[in-house]
């Protein structure tokens, strides 16, 4: 069997431990680097005890250091770095000939000057921003660019909520691409393993509010993908929630509707149909982040408002998993050449 040697860099955070999941059971990943500053030297066992009795338990973490991860014998390398930190890796990786799967923001926006009005900070690699594709197999032409890709900017955990209902909708011309209205709620570990207060318990659990607002940093790629979608620039409102739940993204769009009505369930029925990890639930059937805990699973439902002649698009994923680790496995399974459902079969 094809056996792919993968590292994961930033192994001790949120993303980073959902990624050794799915490459611990993943038939063809021999997962054989994970790093961490705090927990060099220590066993993957032993940072984590639900990994203990799986093969590859007893893999010591390193520390992030390029030479070190080339050394291990790595193929492929998941960047599981704050944005601004994986660029420097994803840079030296790559020049050591290995290919890198970045889950961080770095590589996400064609554009330099919109990363660093977004990020507030100049790009550190903007050399390599031509040459990342925005991985998300789902869109057109996509998947072919994953397959050949040496540098892969997996989505952003909002953005793949967003994005996916929407693209079939604008391609098709059914809806207004200036009246997208958007509001998500996310639970508490797409903020990362932070020891900011606000995500404390006694500040998150219980409450719920909006936040980042009017201007959210996902709001670049976000309006970047629905632009090329809809073939002309997109300026859309966007509010993200933080609600006191451990997993998942709730999101509800609107737009108003431009063309028939009666074509979204074909259009995205269309778009969708040989697409193995997008779920439709059909019309008048929100989506319940319930359902895709864990999973590469987005759901998505929708309705027509007749009040105000708007389409209401519902999506629920989890964001540790499509929007994060388990589409990053799935841009892995392309680039390696392996089924895109390789590992991802779990419900
Ligand atoms: N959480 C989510 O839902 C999603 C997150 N993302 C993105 O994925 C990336 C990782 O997020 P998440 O797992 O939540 O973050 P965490 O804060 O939980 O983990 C960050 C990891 O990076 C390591 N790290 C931090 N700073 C450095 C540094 N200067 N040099 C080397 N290693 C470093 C930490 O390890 P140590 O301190 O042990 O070295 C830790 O393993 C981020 O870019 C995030 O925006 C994307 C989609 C969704
Ligand atoms: C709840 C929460 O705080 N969520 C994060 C999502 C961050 C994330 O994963 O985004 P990047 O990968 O683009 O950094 C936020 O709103 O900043």
């Amino acid at each position: 069997m094809q056996m792919i040697k993968t590292a994961v860099v930033g192994a001790s955070g949120y993303t980073g431990m959902e990624l050794l999941r799915l490459l611990l059971m993943h038939p063809n990943a021999q997962l054989c680097c994970v790093t961490s500053r705090q927990y060099a030297g220590e066993s993957l066992a032993s940072v984590f005890p639900r990994f203990a009795k799986a093969d590859g338990s007893a893999l010591t973490f390193i520390q992030p250091e390029a030479k070190l991860i080339k050394d291990s014998g790595a193929e492929i390398a998941f960047l599981a770095l704050p944005h601004g930190v994986a660029a420097e890796y994803a840079t030296a990786l790559l020049e050591l000939g290995i290919k890198v799967i970045d889950l961080s923001a770095d590589f996400r926006l064609n554009d330099q000057q919109v990363y660093e009005e977004f990020y507030g900070t100049p790009h550190p690699a903007p050399e390599l921003l031509q040459q990342a594709v925005y991985g998300m197999p789902e869109l057109q032409g996509r998947s072919e660019a994953i397959r050949e890709a040496q540098l892969v900017a997996s989505p952003g955990c909002y953005p793949t909520s967003i994005i996916l209902p929407l693209v079939p909708l604008l391609e098709a011309g059914l809806i207004d691409p200036q009246s997208i209205v958007t509001c998500s709620m996310s639970g508490v570990s797409g903020a990362g393993k932070s020891s900011n207060v606000l995500f404390s318990f006694c500040e998150a659990n219980e409450s719920v509010r909006a936040y980042s607002v009017p201007k959210h940093r996902h709001l670049s790629e976000i309006e970047q993908e629905l632009g090329i979608a809809a073939g002309t620039p997109v300026t859309m409102s966007f509010t993200p929630h933080l609600v006191p739940t451990h997993n998942g993204i709730c999101t509800t769009t609107s737009a108003l509707l431009t063309g028939d009505a009666s074509k979204i369930s074909e259009v995205l029925e269309k778009a969708y149909a040989d697409k193995p990890f997008v779920r439709l639930l059909g019309e008048n059937n929100p989506a319940d982040t319930k359902n895709v805990t864990r999973t590469n699973f987005i759901d998505i439902g929708w309705a027509v408002d007749q009040r105000t002649g708007r389409v209401l698009l519902y999506s629920a994923e989890d964001n540790l998993g499509k929007g994060a680790a388990s589409q990053a496995v799935q841009s892995f399974n392309l680039m390696a050449g392996l089924e895109e459902q390789a590992g991802l079969h779990n419900l």
